[in-house]
């Protein structure tokens, strides 16, 4: 394990007790993500992405192996890791009572960030989304996809080093989404934020993500594809599909066989 590098799970596994019966939601899981570096994590439903993640947020502890965010093991030193990690769920939950700057503000107001700084950072953000005329709007009077810029300049206002984007444009209509796709790895490349997409489209992470890890069940890579290394989003995307077929047999297998 690489200390250096901003995330790292190493041989990490996680059982969960269901119905007084040991289930395995993570298994062996070994990768890394690199500063500045943006992945993709592809995989079905119910295959242990959000496991990972919640491990990675320090929500759940593994049950064996470990995980490491910014030399920190994240379920035992949460609060070391406060304001580090950034998170753009699939839902803006957004604040309803609160505007758009004051919602932009929430975060640096957790990290008692003075009030003028708050206002000036949440400017800032409003101007680089281009939502500064909406800066006094409630979420009620802003459109989905100007709901969600809001939730994306809330998340990059704290400065985070890693950014997790879970599911962040599939609530979002395709048109829209892609917009907002663009503005969200815009601001990832601008900012050198290392950042993890999580999602279930391969065109997605084919389009956004540098390295895609495919994982299958119970939560493991199955099949790493390095987008850099190949000519075309179209060629990645194909060898997604080849990984998600991998897995699919691998599941079959494991489901089938005498245990
Ligand atoms: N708190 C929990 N207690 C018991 N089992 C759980 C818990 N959380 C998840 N699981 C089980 O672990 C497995 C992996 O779930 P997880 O939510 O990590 O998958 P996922 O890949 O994120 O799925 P999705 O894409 O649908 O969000 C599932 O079978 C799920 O039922």
């Amino acid at each position: 394990m690489n200390p250096d590098l901003p995330v790292t799970f190493q041989n990490v596994s996680k059982r969960y007790t269901q119905r007084d019966e040991d289930f395995l939601a993570c298994r062996n899981l070994n990768f890394s993500v690199a500063e500045g570096e943006t992945i993709a994590i592809v995989g079905e439903t119910g295959c242990g992405k959000s496991t990972a993640m919640q491990m990675l947020l320090g929500l759940q502890q593994p049950s064996e192996g470990r995980v490491q965010v910014l030399g920190c093991d994240p379920f035992k030193e949460f609060d070391a890791l406060r304001g580090q990690v950034g998170i753009v769920f699939q839902t803006d939950r957004l604040l309803p009572w609160r505007t758009a700057s004051q919602n932009i503000q929430f975060g640096l107001q957790v990290l008692r960030i003075p009030k003028a700084r708050r206002r000036r950072i949440a400017g800032e953000w409003l101007e680089r989304l281009g939502l500064s005329q909406f800066a006094d709007a409630y979420p009620h009077q802003l459109s989905g996809g100007m709901r969600q810029r809001v939730a994306i300049a809330r998340t990059f206002a704290i400065e985070p080093r890693v950014l997790l984007a879970d599911e962040a444009f599939s609530a979002l209509d395709e048109i829209t989404a892609s917009v907002i796709r663009v503005d969200l790895l815009r601001l990832v490349r601008e900012q050198r934020t290392t950042t993890i997409f999580i999602t279930h489209s391969v065109p997605e992470a084919a389009e956004v993500a540098e390295r895609v890890l495919v994982f299958g069940r119970p939560g493991q890579v199955v099949k790493e594809v390095n987008v850099r290394d190949l000519s075309s989003r179209e060629e990645a995307a194909a060898e997604i599909r080849i990984g998600l077929q991998m897995a699919r047999a691998e599941s079959r297998r494991c489901e089938t066989s005498p245990t």
